[in-house]
């Protein structure tokens, strides 16, 4: 759907130059919900802000279903535009148009005649969950609200792509989270692809399905959610990934762990997917005579399945405890690390 290739921006002020993007090649496949998570001044948003040539790349090549972006003259552009929303931070809405007049604009650029304009705007007030305030002002809505008005205006031209540049930024988490459902229902309901950049893992694991993670202009790691999260190879992704984690898997916490449990066996599960549902404790002990504890961990949902860890303490005969940790490693996907044998 979307292919970049060694794509590159470099701003030059004062005298001096600044590569905030720096050789990005990356796919996104057609309803991918893909984000770009990084800290302030990764390049994120020079980055989603070069795809539709907001910023003009200095390098590399943009396609967009098979048209080359970056090859575009300024008229060629004004139209593909149409099929790439965008969505701002802070709204960028007309503050002396109405909800309705917010989301016709664009219609009214592109020519649309007035009675099929009228009745676009509805249904997407509808989709967008803004009945009733079609003839309101943004300075009276509420910040999610304004940001419902500018999804609905970035759709108005039934783009096949949709730019969210820190959507929810400026939003609290309850709010943030309605218009995160905003977007998967979109996303599902007319099979948009949607590049999201942000700053907030929690926005990642919410609604995510690929990730790219940004560092000094540069994408350091980038696939499936899950296997980032699970396995992330660069400090700055480990980084994110506590965030969410915490720190439940350092060291120190272990050392205490072994200190505190002084029976049985100590054993770290890691599951990734859709494992965590197999219930897997309780078939264990059902299975072989042990009893299991959990000790500590945490496990947490993503848009691709479920990840975390577990520390547990097996307690029983030698050979029982064995079967049971044949049957996780033999039997299922569940990562299992055996941090103290029996004492
Ligand atoms: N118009 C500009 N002129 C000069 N330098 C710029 C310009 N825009 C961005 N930069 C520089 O490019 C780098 C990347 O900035 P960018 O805004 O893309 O990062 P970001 O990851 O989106 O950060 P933030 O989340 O803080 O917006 C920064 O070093 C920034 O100072």
């Amino acid at each position: 759907m979307i292919s970049i290739e060694g794509l590159r921006k470099v701003f030059t002020a004062n005298k001096t130059e600044t590569t905030a993007v720096d050789d990005v090649t990356l796919s996104i496949k057609q309803g991918d919900i893909f984000g770009v998570i990084g800290y302030s001044g990764a390049g994120k948003s020079t980055f989603v802000r070069l795809l539709n040539r907001l910023e003009e790349p200095t390098g590399g090549k943009i396609f967009i279903r098979n048209q080359e972006i970056t090859a575009l003259k300024k008229n060629e552009l004004r139209l593909a535009r149409q099929d790439i929303g965008m969505v701002f931070q802070h709204f960028n809405l007309l503050w002396s148009r109405t909800v309705k007049e917010n989301i016709a604009f664009p219609l009214e650029i592109a020519g649309v005649e007035k009675e099929e304009r009228n009745q676009r705007v509805q249904s997407l007030i509808d989709l967008v969950g803004l009945s009733g305030k079609e003839a309101t002002y943004p300075s009276q809505l509420s910040g999610g609200q304004k940001q419902r008005v500018g999804i609905a205006r970035a759709l108005a031209n039934k783009p096949s792509v949709l730019l969210c540049d820190e959507a929810t930024s400026a939003l609290d988490p309850e709010t943030t989270n309605s218009i995160l459902d905003l977007l998967v229902d979109i996303n599902q309901q007319l099979g948009l692809t949607i590049i999201l950049i942000t700053h907030e893992m929690r926005v990642i694991r919410k609604i995510c399905n690929q990730v790219a993670v940004m560092e000094n202009g540069k994408v350091v790691e980038h696939g499936n959610v899950l296997d980032v999260f699970a396995h992330p190879k660069t400090d700055v992704t480990k980084k994110f990934v506590q965030q969410l984690m915490g720190d439940a898997e350092a060291e120190n916490e272990f050392e205490h762990l072994v200190h505190t449990f002084e029976n049985g066996k100590l054993i770290r599960l890691h599951f990734v997917g859709e494992t965590t549902n197999d219930a897997l404790i309780s078939k264990l002990v059902k299975a072989y005579d042990i009893d299991i504890s959990i000790l500590q961990g945490k496990i947490t949902r993503t848009q691709a399945g479920a990840y975390g860890t577990l520390f547990i303490q097996m307690t029983g005969e030698e050979l029982e405890i064995t079967k049971a940790i044949q049957h996780v490693t033999e039997k299922t996907s569940v990562e299992l690390e055996v941090i103290r044998g029996v004492r």
